[in-house]
């Protein structure tokens, strides 16, 4: 398979390292171009990928055209390629957020098959969290194609685009929202005097295997706290002082400003 990328951002070269790291696609399969050269020609030389020089050369060269720029200049970008498209007969891969299968098709004008994604930063280390939706002309290889590239950096789900803006907080934004409450539980370790890579480190680990107990465990979250919480402990103590500082409303207020962001 040959895969183009326009836009090679943060979250390209998360799916290309990811890609490549499960040597899904070698890196000469993979083709890029982006507006800006410093945000590409160092990442081709550094990984072998192919640098293109214009979006056009990376359609010509794709039998699947990710658009992966920013959801400011997508829709023009769209107008850009979509006859080179139209002409290869391409399918396009959108990971753009908040721009709906409709509008790509509007925009394309004609029958473009079209798979709209919203993955998430950990696909650059295979456990990323992926929606995928298709349209009427994607089906059989071509999607199944398209879908496997997102299965093989991590998970996927096939959502009803009415859902995306949700997803796309919950598991699009919300990385960096983990990662700052890892940054904050590893800071108040470094307040009570341990090194900030030790207790990055101990945040994280205890992190991640929270999130596995999660996952493995009959047992809902919150009866997984009430295990943590011996009588008259120290945890109880703990989650009593972070409501009070009012932590669940700072999540839900932090999701509802994320999905209002995303749909404005
Ligand atoms: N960063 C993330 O965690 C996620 C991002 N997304 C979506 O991915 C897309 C890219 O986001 P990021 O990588 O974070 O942004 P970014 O700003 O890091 O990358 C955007 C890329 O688009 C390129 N670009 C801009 N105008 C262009 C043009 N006319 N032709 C070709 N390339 C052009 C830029 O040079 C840059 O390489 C966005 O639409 C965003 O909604 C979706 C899910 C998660
Ligand atoms: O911040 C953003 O707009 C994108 C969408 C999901 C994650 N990053």
């Amino acid at each position: 398979m040959q895969l183009g990328f326009i836009g090679v951002g943060g979250m390209a070269q998360a799916i290309i390292k990811g890609l490549l790291a499960k040597n899904e696609l070698a890196p000469d399969e993979i083709v890029v171009h982006s507006a800006h050269p410093a945000h590409y020609e160092q990442f081709a030389q550094a990984t072998g990928v192919v640098a293109a020089k214009t979006n056009q050369e990376v359609v010509a060269n794709s039998d699947f055209v990710v658009l992966a720029v920013t959801p400011n200049v997508a829709v023009d970008v769209l107008k850009d390629i979509r006859e080179d498209l139209n002409a290869e007969q391409k399918t396009l891969i959108s990971i753009v957020a908040g721009l709906s299968l409709e509008r790509m098709a509007e925009v394309a004008g004609y029958e473009l098959p079209i798979l709209r994604t919203l993955p998430n930063l950990n696909v650059a280390i295979g456990v990323g969290m992926t929606a995928i939706a298709a349209n009427d002309y994607l089906t059989g290889a071509k999607l199944a194609d398209a879908k496997g590239l997102f299965d093989a950096i991590g998970s996927t789900t096939e959502l009803p685009e009415a859902n995306f803006s949700t997803f796309s907080a919950l598991a699009g934004s919300s990385p960096a929202y983990i990662y700052l409450f890892i940054d904050a539980l590893a800071r108040a370790g470094v307040k009570h005097g341990l090194s900030k890579d030790d207790a990055t480190k101990i945040a994280a680990t205890v992190t991640a295997g929270s999130a596995q107990m999660v996952l493995q465990s009959d047992e809902v979250p919150f009866a997984l706290i009430d295990q943590v919480s011996s009588p008259g402990g120290s945890t109880v103590a703990g989650l009593l002082a972070m409501e009070e500082a009012g932590f669940m409303t700072a999540v839900v207020k932090g999701i509802d400003a994320t999905i209002e962001r995303d749909q404005a």
